[in-house]
């Protein structure tokens, strides 16, 4: 709802009132419609001033209401009233002017702001485009390069830059409602005509501006609907009257409304604050699981994810101790960190934290830390040192948490005197830039032990999510079934270019072969040698621990192509450290040698194909950690593919995309493809995918409290 008070001096005041972000429900578009109406009637008033509840003006359009019918008074119409008005209206803003809450606030005649406040239109971020006058406003106030820029990537900007761009009137650093208040008491008589965007003329795309944005965004987001529209509607407003322009951004807005994309961006936001809430199969989340505070911390191993977690550390503003016992790499890390620290300070246009980092090779430093973070070499004897010697040195009470990308928390946790403070707390690289953390609880983690891993990756700005001590954990696991289905059609004739650009299309920013290349690898060998896979002794055979198996990623690696970092791997590059992924006549030849070796006829495999046995693998594997209990939900799942892998957000995640294609059909096609490679286990159907089918399939929203009652009746 919307409240309406008049001020002493005539000013009314209109207040959005629906927390926790004013966003405009059709309760408070009710609202605003008729404290505008009563405003305009009352002949005491001179002039309006638009605020919001609780130190927020506005979040936007409620986005909860999109999946719904539309009740209420559209915003379009509405802020075309308020642009109307023959009294000066301004809109008074805190916390934040976002989406429709900037649309509304670009319909008022004055903006002015408190510094703190964040202004942006994040709508292409939502699978949408500014569609409530915004795409045909914001060009009009400040042309079309800046506004080209803030609606396509739908960054939020400070009020200094709002400022500077031309968006806000004043800001200030008092009480932004009295500022507004005082502005339109000084400002009621004077002409509206040049406050009101939609009849100023907008600026001609005068340098095919628009045109060349058109085919970067393209390029740049592969697939996704929602910035090729925004581009559009700028190319309206530069091109059309107003009317028009709106008409375009109606048509345009429509058809992302109706696109799945739309629904999926959706589903990702509500997917990343659900994650946020996490709770555990005993019952444990943030309602009874207090986080502890950490102002100390160290890192253990300074090779590339130590490096990268210190500077995440850092960050924040906790004082890290830097550990590491080679004194060759250790020399390296000190020059490395402090400059990675600059830069992703500067960034993030923050200061570099002064002094928190310190430097040794001495394992006893860490003694007074609370919280300690081992990131040495993947290899379990090595951790197990490492942590039998950590729970001898730190204070009793230190949490000690593994970096490990899969290995297992409990047997670390069980050389501790206190398994309960074991975590894992696995980070995508680089560490200090990747959104991602996987918070690993084993079966003797303590709920304050989680929940302070929790809160430290919240403080890093890291969407964190809680999962289960699996092999692979949810991320690693899922991409086993992923990474084997892709060269198990190698074996069967596809090119590593075929499958790359299947993945390509589809949306990842790189293909696997493209992914492997950069990631080493020789990081995937060591795994499956971990594994009992491969290494001396173990036999050349095409099925190994009794599944096939394809020696084919050995091979290439053994042969000393570890990919970018020696300038060959699955493809070719310009050198060593080269970036640009070139076809390498190499391992044409080689592949066909090694079907020929193996008698395997090549076949022509079609690209529809190659998604279905990589990614309905991948998310087989998903239902099946979702039987075990490894994930939450499928949002867990979702948050981690799209925050942590490369999954395109405009496809929600990989189980929102199991809903989006059909439970049954997916289904359908897994039975297809484990019929034709009965030998090949991750293909087998998951008990949870076919109890969802023969329930009819319900929408992603409910599989939680489906996955619960089947638990409790034994049916998974
Ligand atoms: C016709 C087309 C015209 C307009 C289209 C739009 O306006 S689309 C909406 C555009 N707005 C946005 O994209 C803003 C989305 N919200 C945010 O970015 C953040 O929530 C925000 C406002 C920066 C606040 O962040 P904070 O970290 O403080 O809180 P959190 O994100 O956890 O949100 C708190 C709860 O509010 C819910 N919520 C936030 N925004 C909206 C919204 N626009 N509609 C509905 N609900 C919203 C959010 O889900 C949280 O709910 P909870 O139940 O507590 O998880």
């Amino acid at each position: 709802m919307a409240t309406y008070s008049r001020l002493p001096g005539s000013v009314a005041l209109i207040t959005l009132q629906n927390p926790p972000v004013n966003a405009l429900s059709a309760a408070v578009r009710q609202g605003i419609v008729d404290t505008v109406q009563r405003a305009l009637k009352d002949p005491k008033v001179t002039s309006v001033v638009i605020c919001g509840q609780n130190g927020k003006f506005c979040g936007g359009a409620d986005i909860r209401e999109f999946a719904g019918p539309m009740l209420g008074p559209p915003l379009v119409p509405m802020i075309h009233a308020i642009e109307a008005v023959d009294k000066p209206v301004a809109a008074a803003i805190e916390g934040v002017a976002l989406g429709g809450g900037l649309e509304l606030a670009l319909g008022c005649h004055y903006r002015i702001a408190h510094s703190k406040a964040l202004l942006g239109l994040p709508e292409v971020t939502l699978g949408l485009l500014p569609g409530a006058g915004g795409s045909q406003r914001l060009p009009r106030l400040i042309g079309l390069t800046a506004a080209l820029d803030l609606i396509t990537t739908g960054r939020h900007i400070s009020a200094a830059e709002a400022l500077k761009l031309g968006i806000l009137d004043q800001v200030t650093d008092n009480n932004v409602v009295d500022q507004a208040v005082e502005f339109v008491r000084r400002v009621a008589g004077q002409p509206l005509d040049s406050r009101r965007l939609s009849t100023l003329p907008c600026p001609p795309d005068v340098d095919s501006l628009l045109d060349k944005a058109m085919v970067k965004v393209r390029q740049r987001s592969r697939g996704a609907l929602a910035p090729v529209a925004c581009v559009q509607a700028l190319m309206a407003a530069a091109s059309l009257p107003y009317t028009q322009g709106m008409e375009k951004e109606r048509e345009l807005l429509t058809t992302l409304f109706n696109s799945g994309q739309a629904r999926a961006l959706q589903y990702a936001f509500f997917s990343q604050r659900v994650v946020g809430k996490w709770s555990l199969p005993s019952g444990a989340s943030w309602d009874n699981s207090a986080a502890r505070p950490i102002s100390k911390a160290a890192v253990i191993g300074l090779g590339t994810m130590g490096r990268g977690i210190v500077v995440a550390l850092a960050l924040t503003g906790i004082s890290v101790v830097a550990v590491e016992t080679q004194e060759k790499q250790l020399a390296e890390a000190s020059q490395a960190v402090p400059a990675m620290l600059q830069r992703e300070a500067g960034r993030r246009g923050l200061a570099t934290p002064p002094g928190v980092i310190s430097f040794s090779s001495n394992l006893q430093d860490v003694s007074e830390v609370e919280l300690v973070i081992e990131a040495v070499f993947e290899d379990m004897s090595l951790k197990l040192q490492v942590f039998r010697h950590l729970t001898s040195v730190c204070r009793p009470g230190t949490l000690l948490c593994s970096n490990t990308s899969g290995l297992d928390i409990d047997q670390l946790a069980a050389v501790t005197q206190s398994p309960g403070l074991v975590v894992g707390m696995h980070f995508f690289a680089p560490a200090h830039v990747m959104k991602l953390l996987e918070v690993v609880y084993g079966p003797r983690s303590s709920p304050e032990a989680v929940a302070t891993a929790m809160q430290l990756g919240k403080r890093m700005g890291k969407v964190s999510v809680a999962v289960g001590n699996c092999p692979g954990f949810v991320g690693n696991r899922m991409l086993k079934p992923y990474l084997e289905q892709a060269n198990f059609l190698l074996e069967e004739g596809a090119t590593p270019q075929q499958v790359d650009e299947a993945l390509e299309e589809f949306g990842f920013p790189m293909g696997v072969f493209r992914m492997s290349d950069l990631s080493g690898l020789d990081v995937g060998w060591r795994i499956r040698k971990e594994a009992g896979l491969t290494g001396p002794g173990v036999e050349s055979t095409r099925t190994r621990q009794g599944r096939r198996y394809s020696p084919l990623p050995d091979q290439v690696c053994e042969a000393g192509r570890l990919g970018q970092k020696t300038g060959r791997g699955w493809y070719q590059y310009d050198g060593p450290g080269g970036r640009v992924a070139r076809s390498d006549p190499w391992v044409h030849i080689f592949l066909e040698a090694y079907r020929a070796e193996h008698d395997l006829v090549a076949r022509s495999i079609a690209p529809e194909e190659i998604l279905e046995r990589c990614l309905y693998a991948l998310i087989n594997e998903g239902f099946n950690i979702l039987q075990d209990a490894m994930a939450a939900g499928p949002e867990d799942i979702d948050a981690i593919y799209v925050f942590g892998y490369g999954w395109p957000r405009h496809h929600g995640g990989p189980m929102f995309h199991a809903g989006q294609v059909g439970l049954g059909r997916i289904l359908e096609r897994l039975q297809h493809h484990h019929h034709n490679h009965p030998d090949v286990p991750h293909l087998k159907p998951s008990t949870l995918l076919r109890r969802l089918v023969a329930v009819g399939s319900p929408p992603v929203q409910k599989w939680r409290e489906f996955i619960n009652k089947e638990r409790v009746h034994s049916q998974l």
